[in-house]
């Protein structure tokens, strides 16, 4: 009982409105194949639930214990849990705009379905999702490539070549909250719907042909005005994935 749990990047991000304290944002989300954690479920004789991976939050905010938290009630979940324990291991840097435990999540959302037979469809595993972080529905979909707006919750697939993504993870612990309120302070804008339609319907190498790095992420300045030293990574042709603190480029063809 194995799976990859993979890192992503927002190849370009815009923000389109507000919707209360959040941000309705215009993305395509691409998976990293390079780069994943694994989790699987192992026998034990514990009769506890337990996560043992390394991780720098407690289990309160464990993105996986809140995932377990949604789906306990459902029949022979909690059993199963009892008796297997949950193992990561963690290859996926954290705060790192990579959305690695955002994917932990839907990860164990998807084993737990076939492990405990729960028969959950991916829309019924996608409005769980929501409820843990707005990028948790894009990997429930495991898509290699998806167009998401809304606030995470409107996935759908993109068609298009498998990407070869080299990112580096400069060691800044980029705040997303924090980010997003400098943008809404002093950097908002939001990009038309002619805009937005344009940029979903391209192919992510064409985007970030005529795209820079500061045009195909609307959060980067924010990010760079809280974080001046991330602009010392910036580099030609490398792109800002989320919230940072990581930095991408496509390799294809090269
Ligand atoms: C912007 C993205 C793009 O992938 O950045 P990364 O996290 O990947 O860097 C994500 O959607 C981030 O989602 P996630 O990391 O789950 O954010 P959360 O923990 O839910 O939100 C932290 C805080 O950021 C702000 N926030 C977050 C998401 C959003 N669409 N609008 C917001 O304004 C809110 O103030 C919120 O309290
Ligand atoms: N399973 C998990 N793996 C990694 N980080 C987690 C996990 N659960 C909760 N977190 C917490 O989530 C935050 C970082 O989220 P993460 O998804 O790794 O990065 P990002 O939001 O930068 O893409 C940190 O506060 C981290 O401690």
């Amino acid at each position: 009982m194995v799976k990859k749990s993979y890192a992503k990047v927002n190849i370009f991000l815009k923000i389109a409105g507000k919707r209360g304290n959040y941000h309705e944002l215009v993305s395509r989300f691409v998976r990293v194949h390079n780069l994943y954690d694994k989790l699987s479920f192992i026998k034990t004789h514990r009769k506890a639930f337990t996560i043992i991976g390394n991780f720098s939050c407690n289990l309160e905010t464990n993105t996986v214990y809140k995932a377990y938290n949604l789906i306990k009630d459902y029949d022979g979940v909690e059993e199963f849990f009892l008796n297997h324990e949950i193992h990561i291991e963690k290859n996926i840097p954290e705060f790192a705009g990579l959305g690695g435990g955002s994917s932990n999540a839907a990860t164990f959302l998807l084993m737990a379905n076939e492990y405990c037979n729960l028969n959950l469809l991916k829309d019924e595993l996608c409005d769980i999702a929501l409820k843990i972080g707005a990028d948790v529905p894009f990997f429930v979909y495991e898509y290699d490539s998806a167009n998401v707006t809304g606030i995470g919750e409107i996935v759908e697939k993109f068609d298009e070549e498998i990407l070869n993504i080299e990112t580096i993870t400069p060691k800044i612990k980029c705040n997303t909250g924090e980010i997003f309120k400098i943008f809404r302070d002093n950097f908002y804008k939001e990009i038309s719907k002619e805009e937005s339609k344009k940029l979903l319907s391209m192919n992510s190498l064409e985007i970030l042909k005529v795209l820079d790095i500061k045009k195909a992420n609307d959060l980067y300045e924010s990010a760079l005005s809280l974080y001046p030293q991330l602009g010392t990574y910036e580099k030609k042709d490398w792109y800002f994935s989320g919230t940072g603190s990581s930095f991408f480029r496509i390799n294809n063809g090269k």
